[in-house]
């Protein structure tokens, strides 16, 4: 079959492939490769374009146009696709062009115009993570107009749109602004890019050297320490993408990010600096992403750039007690060279960009990051921790690029100054739990099984959006299947329940005699307990097998499996073990402190103080006091550190709350005196309430007329999340019942899933409704459903930008309709498409004292703007109804105007970017018309022509009302402008 026949064959397929995500981004990559490839002419491309065409419309425009120009065109339309959408299935077109931008032989006889198309693809790549710089310098070069510069930077467009959008503009104007385009580009992409451009041959020893390397590395990388103590599982089988994030949305690139888009350009902010931050919470995935980093260079696989790639562990460097020099570091540390250590060093030095040092668990380092002490020789010696921090600065080896991983707690504003980047790994999304459960067992039914008990207990779902959990839950599939009722609800139940399944694992017959799981491990778990106290309060995550002698750690207690050696690059050191995962040992640490008879009476309040003691930078002094005497005096008063060692306590706090919840106590009958934990867990208790009112008290007093806002300070999420733990209404009650406010906001605080299950679990004891403000997180679609038992007091909510999707929607809804103090929701930038509008319909029908909707930047089309005007026309409460970048286009106007025509609530109406035209403009011109309560209509961006704004100046004269309407940018000479604007005033240009 030929390529054209299957154009018409699969056209159905296609258009799927290329739209259902919602995002016109696959269908416009199309375009560009065939644009570049001379296969559509500048006029096909602005036919098929049309502003505030349906994305389905415009896809089969594109198919029209290369099924009418032939075989050969619907091959490299195959080829595009499948270079866009690696993943569908299809006939293999690629030989009949190369998608790849033309040659550059070629391109030297090219004018700049015909540049701009022919490299099409690559230079809007080039140009996301610089659209601001060159839109300056064409602004400074005159091609530019203010007004060209703002169109270009309208949010609304995402940074590859921005940079089309730009391509476009730059046409427009000529050769000359072609030839400053890309010549900034061209600037920019020389300084601090990957070295691709360098062909380098390194010498032999080198050669030599990198062989040894990458076998070393390779070898490091493929297992997982979690599956050390129990089963072998290779990197390759169980590893699952997490979600990365760039963490600046104005270089934000489209879609997901890969793993070289980590050292790649893409959301580079800081030019001149070479270390790329991934920072996430703990158990996200930091260390597993860098091994599979590790994994694939030393295979070729990836980060091909990088000649030399050397791995470092903070945790391991922490026990390097001499100073060294750079060049021992790498050699000591990572692999010892054979032969001519020099030269290799040499060639290091000479070639930093053909190098990448990878330092993971920065937040693990005894030492806060500092830049007082700086060093510039590298053959200087140093403490490492110095060595490092001047890595990380570029005072030492400049141009090497560095990647390091961190908990975002431990990254201050003096680190940040050194970032090139920072990139967000969020654990897993929905799709990765499921992927990770069926990869996790070989046998589909279990794995099925196990998928479907989280689908029933969605708090355990939401947890299993950390790796680690998800990991937890995955191992004990046994135990969590036969709980029945009693299954997991808190981050503490899943620990008990793996400490419960390594038990078992090594003595099955123990329960069954009688002995409480836990009573039986007793010793073990002293000793264990012990031991991981000690070390997190001295941040201290490798043990010697001295360290474990000293605090009783038996082969027995060794062979339960929580602890596994320690991997390490350098083979001249002696065993040491680690747990098989820090929170692990925070989970130890909590069981020592709620166990142990001698502790320190202190060690709770202190414990739960942390956030004032980090404020005041003698955290460590008071929680050190805690420790033998001994250890005492090996640790020096440092308050640079407290800030990077706070998550681990914080942790181990959460913990603690949760092992001395009522629920668990009958787990300490045998174990240790009642009386004694009771208290402890009124303690707790009592310092969660104060936490809270300490955070209450500093709400300052609202200025009149505002309302009384509370923004979450650092440890309010946190001592959220002890309060759940703890699984008691009363505490929850207690905690809340003084808080008088009338915004909660929590905006770019990192609130998942588990975080929305706290939230609810606690703000439902809010005594009078709130606005609750969560813009900027990650709450899902699985947070959402957390959130419901909290509706009731919500007022408001605020989503903007938390990845929602329709099926979150509609579960909100359902349970918001029965919620009266209910009547305004946000859910600017999320993943709503016209599959949700009928919900909306549904809440405008039913809640009629509804007053807000805003629903900015998602994928509603003219299919959806009709499904809400049928909720509109019955609703007589709405006064603000935001749609702001979506597409519902001129008959999606059409029929909101007619919804909208008799509404007497409606005040506000923004349908900017959304391609009404002037047959949308003339609809809504009857609103204005016949409204006796609207002030204002935005209707910027929409290819409005004279018609249009004709229609609207007519209706403006029989209402004295409306105070504004926007019309920025769209179809009109600046003649007609200024003429307009004259005869009437409240038109905004
Ligand atoms: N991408 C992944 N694929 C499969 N399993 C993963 C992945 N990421 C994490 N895990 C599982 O979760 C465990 C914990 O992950 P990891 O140690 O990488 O987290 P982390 O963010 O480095 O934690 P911390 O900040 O506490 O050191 C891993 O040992 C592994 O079992």
């Amino acid at each position: 079959m030929s390529a054209q026949e299957l154009v018409l064959k699969q056209r159905t397929d296609i258009l799927h492939a290329l739209c259902s995500s919602g995002s016109a981004e696959h269908l416009e990559r199309v375009l560009d490769v065939l644009l570049a490839q001379g296969e559509l002419t500048w006029e096909d491309y602005q036919n098929i374009q049309v502003p505030g065409q349906a994305l389905y419309t415009k896809a089969r425009q594109l198919l029209d146009v290369v099924y009418t120009k032939g075989a050969d065109t619907c091959g490299i339309f195959f080829a595009a696709l499948k270079q866009v959408l690696p993943e569908v299935q299809g006939p293999d077109f690629s030989s009949s062009g190369s998608c790849s931008d033309v040659d550059e032989k070629e391109e030297t006889r090219r004018t700049s115009t015909q540049t701009l198309l022919t490299q099409r693809p690559s230079l809007i790549y080039k140009l996301q993570g610089c659209i601001e710089g060159a839109l300056e310098a064409l602004v400074q070069s005159s091609h530019f107009t203010k007004a060209d510069f703002d169109e270009v930077r309208l949010p609304i467009h995402t940074p590859t749109q921005q940079a089309r959008r730009l391509l476009d503009l730059v046409r427009s104007k000529g050769e000359s602004a072609a030839a400053a385009v890309l010549q900034y580009i061209h600037q920019k992409h020389d300084v601090g890019s990957p070295p691709k451009q360098e062909k380098l041959t390194p010498p032999k020893e080198v050669l030599t050297y990198q062989k040894k390397l990458s076998s070393s590395v390779c070898a490091q990388s493929c297992f997982l320490s979690t599956y050390g103590g129990t089963s072998h599982m290779s990197l390759d089988d169980i590893y699952t993408e997490g979600q990365l994030e760039l963490a600046h949305d104005c270089v934000d690139i489209q879609g997901p990010l890969g793993l070289e888009d980590i050292v790649g350009t893409a959301g580079t902010v800081n030019e001149e600096a070479d270390t790329v931050l991934i920072s996430g919470e703990a158990g996200n995935g930091k260390s597993t992403l860098l091994q599979r980093l590790h994994l694939l260079w030393a295979r070729g696989a990836a980060l091909q750039d990088y000649l030399l790639l050397f791995p470092f562990s903070c945790r391991r460097l922490n026990s390097e007690q001499r100073e060294l020099s750079v060049q021992e570091l790498l050699f000591q540390h990572c692999c010892w060279p054979d032969r001519e250590q020099g030269e290799i060093f040499q060639f290091i030095q000479d070639h930093p960009h053909f190098i990448l040092f990878t330092f993971d668990g920065l937040d693990e380092l005894k030492q806060g990051f500092s830049d007082e002490h700086r060093i510039c020789c590298p053959t200087q010696r140093a403490p490492v921790h110095i060595l490092l921090f001047n890595l990380i600065q570029g005072s030492l080896l400049k141009g090497v690029r560095k990647v390091v991983t961190s908990r975002p707690e431990a990254v201050g504003p003096v680190l940040k100054k050194y970032l090139r980047k920072e990139v967000l790994l969020k654990g897993f999304s929905p799709n990765g739990i499921n992927c990770f459960v069926r990869k996790h067992h070989n046998d589909p039914t279990v794995a099925a099984k196990v998928l479907e008990s989280l689908q029933a207990n969605t708090a355990l779902l939401g947890l299993c959006h950390s790796p680690v959990l998800c990991w937890i839950v995955s191992q004990c599939h046994k135990e969590l299947l036969g709980c029945g009722e009693g299954s997991p609800q808190t981050i503490t139940d899943v620990y008990l329940m793996i400490l419960q399944h390594f038990f078992q694992r090594q003595s099955p017959l123990k329960s069954a005699m009688g002995l409480g799981w836990l009573q039986g491990h007793l010793e073990t778990i002293l000793h264990l307990g012990q031991l991981a106290f000690e070390g997190i309060s001295m941040t201290c995550y490798v043990f010697s097998g001295t360290d474990l002698e000293t605090r009783g750690v038996t082969e027995k207690d060794i062979c339960m499996g929580f602890l596994t050696q320690s991997k390490d690059m350098s083979s001249t050191h002696s065993k040491h073990y680690e747990f098989l995962h820090v929170t692990l040992q925070c989970f130890f640490a909590a069981l020592h402190i709620v166990m142990s008879n001698n502790t320190d009476r202190s060690v709770i309040p202190k414990l739960f103080n942390l956030q004032e003691l980090r404020d005041t930078g003698v955290k460590r002094a008071c929680f050190r006091s805690c420790l033998p005497s001994t250890d005492q005096k090996e640790h020096v008063l440092d308050s640079e550190a407290t800030a990077a060692e706070t998550p681990n306590l914080q942790i181990t706090a959460t913990f603690v709350s949760g092992l001395l919840s009522q629920r668990h106590l009958s787990l300490w009958l045998h174990c240790c005196s009642t009386t004694m934990v009771e208290k402890k867990a009124r303690l707790v208790a009592r310092c969660l309430s104060k936490g809270m009112h300490k955070h209450f008290k500093s709400i300052p007093q609202p200025v009149q007329g505002e309302k009384k806002s509370m923004h979450a300070m650092p440890g309010f999420v946190w001592l959220i999340k002890c309060i759940y733990e703890m699984q008691e209404s009363r505490i929850a009650k207690d905690a809340m019942h003084k808080l008088e406010v009338d915004h909660l906001k929590l905006t770019y605080c990192n609130i998942g899933p588990v975080e929305c299950t706290a939230l609810a679990y606690v703000l439902q004891h809010l005594r009078n409704p709130v606005g609750l403000q969560l813009d900027n997180n990650s709450v899902g679609d699985v947070g959402v459903e957390q959130l419901l038992p909290c509706m009731h007091i919500c007022k408001s909510l605020y989503l903007r930008n938390n990845n929602i999707t329709d099926e979150g929607i509609r579960k909100l809804i359902a349970k918001g309709i029965q919620c009266d103090s209910f009547q305004k929701i946000s859910l600017f930038n999320n993943n709503l498409t016209d599959a949700c509008m009928q919900h909306f319909s549904h809440l405008l029908k039913t809640k009629q004292d509804f007053l807000s909707i805003r629903l900015g930047n998602n994928n509603i089309t003219e299919e959806g703007a009709k499904q809400l005007a049928e909720g509109l026309k019955s609703n007589q409460s709405l006064k603000y109804l935001g749609l702001w970048g979506n597409k519902v286009g001129d008959a999606g106007a059409e029929a909101l105007a007619g919804a909208l025509e008799n509404s007497q609530t409606l005040l506000w109406l923004s349908l900017v970017g959304n391609g009404v035209g002037s047959t949308g403009a003339c609809a809504l011109a009857n609103v204005i018309r016949n409204s006796t309560s609207l002030e204002e209509i935005w209707l910027t961006e929409n290819c409005i022509t004279r018609a249009g704004v004709e229609c609207l100046i007519e209706a403006l004269q029989h209402n004295a009302r409306v105070k504004s309407v926007w019309l920025r940018n769209n179809d009109l000479s600046s003649e007609e402008v200024q003429e307009m604007a004259q005869r009437e005033s409240r038109l905004t240009f």
